[in-house]
């Protein structure tokens, strides 16, 4: 009888799987099909530059911060076609970084995206500059954006000025000099939780909060959005450091391993393997707890992606 009861159990969340990642995959389309557009329609500019911009762009990934931007304005009962803009711009600022993270002067990798690196094919001069251009241009479409879409001018300077805070000094671009630091020390875990906060949580935040902010929701509501992200934040760089060590390189497009190559400190090369998948449990169900019991606010759908990306392989 159990036997029979856990089969159903397994079977009924198989499905619930494949018809999230089948959600994302039509999000994610969708943000692919902008991005394309956008950067074809980007004139008067170096045809090499805009080569290597839309290589890095377009070479697949798996679109999340976008996608929960949509999702988030989706829970909100928002429009998402204006917040299409922002969705890609947050993704052409999550791609500048991984570019210039590629580069030989930070983790000198060769793969990314299942595709050789963007320095390996257009040199590091132009990767820099690729990186360059993307992150400013997401600016200019997050202005051109907020008006197209009506926004009032305080939401959309205070989403502005957000997204500088989280991808700047302050947010991914210090958390990025601490994990460099890092480098061949043993640091605590409080440590690496702080840059694992600024170098991944203050993007994937960026991605909910602006999405809340898109719909204006209450205070109380972006309060709990901001707890849930940056705890989804740390459990999806946790994966990402438990993947460097079990991954498979076919799956997550890039080398495993190279973490500990690079005697990187990490969630498994501190606490071990079997612990970090336990501390990424318990982070994402403290996570989800966040977004229940709002009113006018239907999680469902960012509840399912914070399951799915507990069990992503890529
Ligand atoms: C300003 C810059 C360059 C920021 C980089 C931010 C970032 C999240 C890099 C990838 O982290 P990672 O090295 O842990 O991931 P991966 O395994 O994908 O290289
Ligand atoms: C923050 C980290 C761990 C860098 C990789 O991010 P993703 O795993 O989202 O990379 P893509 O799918 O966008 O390539």
């Amino acid at each position: 009888m159990n036997g029979r009861r856990n089969h159903l159990i397994q079977r009924r969340s198989r499905t619930k799987l494949l018809i999230i990642k089948d959600y994302i995959r039509t999000k994610a389309d969708w943000v692919h099909q902008a991005l394309d557009q956008y950067t074809q329609g980007l004139s008067g500019i170096p045809a090499p530059l805009l080569e290597s911009m839309r290589y890095s762009l377009l070479a697949g990934g798996k679109r999340l911060r976008p996608v929960l931007v949509l999702s988030t304005v989706e829970a909100c009962g928002g429009d998402e076609e204006k917040a299409l803009p922002f969705a890609c711009a947050l993704e052409m600022i999550h791609t500048y970084s991984l570019i210039h993270d590629d580069l030989p002067s930070m983790d000198n990798d060769d793969y990314r995206r299942g595709k050789l690196t963007n320095h390996k094919v257009f040199g590091e001069a132009q990767a820099i500059l690729a990186g360059d251009a993307l992150l400013t241009e997401a600016f200019g479409l997050m202005a051109r954006g907020a008006k197209e879409a009506g926004l009032s001018a305080d939401t959309a300077l205070t989403i502005i000025e957000e997204g500088a805070r989280c991808a700047g000094a302050k947010g991914m671009v210090g958390g990025q000099v601490s994990d460099l630091l890092s480098e061949n020390r043993l640091i605590s875990l409080e440590e690496l939780e702080s840059i694992h906060r600024r170098k991944t949580g203050d993007l994937i935040a960026f991605a909910v909060r602006m999405g809340a902010r898109i719909c204006e929701v209450s205070e109380p509501l972006l309060a709990a959005l901001t707890r849930f992200s940056y705890g989804l934040g740390l459990a999806f760089q946790i994966q990402d450091d438990i993947l460097d060590v079990i991954g498979d390189q076919k799956l997550i497009g890039k080398p495993v391993g190279s973490d500990q190559e690079k005697n990187k400190a990490t969630y498994p090369s501190l606490l071990g393997l079997e612990e970090s998948k336990q501390k990424l449990m318990e982070l994402t169900n403290a996570a989800k707890g966040e977004l229940l019991g709002h009113s006018d606010f239907k999680p469902d759908r960012l509840l399912e992606i914070a399951d799915y990306l507990l069990s992503r392989d890529r």
